[in-house]
């Protein structure tokens, strides 16, 4: 497992990364997410031994960050931001290049290039220069380069920023078949990828960690858990007479829909549907909310005392 043991960065005065701790077992995605500059990067740098903490550590599989850096960097591949790549070298050698990195030579080294090729589909570009490629391309490139040796741990920096929907629908499938039996640590400001593709997510911001659920643990925070919206004809009349259900709380009136939230009584889709049917309002949509990530993510990245 991964386990980050009060881990720290400052880069002069400023405190990027705040003591952070957490523990991440096998067959986890678990999705960082926090406002720009809450410490994604620096956390996952300092992870992936391309930084080093101002004080705390972090264990990889048993390995210290600090005191057994190489051995833990063995069980780790890491997407850095952006990707990074050698712009001028075709993907074959580019590939071929890292995996001499890791230590592969002969059959070994054109076995695991030629099974990274096959996963991220590489084969119509292998000759190209990384350059030349789409931004899609480049990632996969670049999360080729990080699956090379197999690694148990996946540490991916914005895996899917800047791709298109058809590229961030084609990385995220990648990242959920990599994801059994692995650690797979992704880093976004995009709310649909965790709810999407994470089995867990933590919130940071200002470099602390604010909140630490499931996804499903995360809405059950929004306010708009269990409430019932809907898009009907007379508003205002809907309004005030479900909001005099007693399984109502309040009602709200936002972008020309209406929510009802529940008082904790009672059932209250069933209780909106039947005052629905007896005032005989034309109702385009109906819909019990689940909750609001974006609500959970301002409200707990907006409040520290939201842990
Ligand atoms: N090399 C550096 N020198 C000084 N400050 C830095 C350096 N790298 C990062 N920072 C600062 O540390 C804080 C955390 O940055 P970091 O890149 O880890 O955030 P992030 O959560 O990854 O943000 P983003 O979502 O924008 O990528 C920010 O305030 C950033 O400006």
């Amino acid at each position: 497992m991964i386990k980050a043991k009060s881990l720290s960065r400052h880069y002069g005065p400023l405190v990027a990364v705040d003591r952070l701790s957490f523990e991440v077992e096998p067959g986890t995605i678990l999705g960082f997410l926090g406002p720009n500059g809450a410490g994604k990067s620096t956390t996952m740098k300092m992870l992936t031994g391309f930084l080093e903490p101002s004080s705390g550590t972090a264990e990889i599989f048993g390995h210290d960050i600090r005191s057994d850096s190489l051995a833990a960097r063995r069980l780790l591949g890491y997407l850095p931001e952006g990707a990074p790549l050698y712009g001028e070298l075709s993907v074959e050698r580019f590939l071929r290049f890292v995996g001499e990195a890791r230590g592969f030579r002969g059959d070994e080294l054109i076995r695991r290039v030629g099974s990274a090729v096959e996963r991220l589909s590489l084969g119509e570009v292998l000759g190209q220069s990384i350059e030349t490629l789409s931004k899609g391309f480049k990632r996969r490139v670049g999360i080729a380069q990080a699956i090379l040796h197999d690694p148990p741990a996946l540490i991916l920096d914005e895996p899917t920023d800047g791709l298109d929907p058809n590229q961030k629908h084609e990385v995220r499938q990648l990242i959920r078949d990599m994801a059994s039996e692995r650690i797979m640590i992704i880093s976004t400001h995009i709310l649909e990828e965790v709810d999407a593709l994470c089995t867990r997510a933590m919130i940071i911001a200002r470099g602390r960690l604010l909140a630490d659920d499931t996804p499903t643990g995360l809405l059950a925070r929004s306010r708009y858990h269990n409430a019932v919206t809907l898009v009907l004809d007379d508003l205002q009349a809907a309004a005030s007479s479900l909001g005099a259900l007693q399984e109502s709380r309040e009602v709200e009136i936002r972008r020309g829909q209406l929510t009802v939230f529940p008082s904790g009584e009672g059932d209250l889709f069933e209780a909106v549907t039947r005052e629905v049917r007896a005032a005989g309002w034309k109702v385009s949509q109906i819909q019990l909310e689940s909750g609001r990530l974006d609500e959970v993510f301002r409200t707990v990245t907006g409040s520290e005392e939201a842990a």
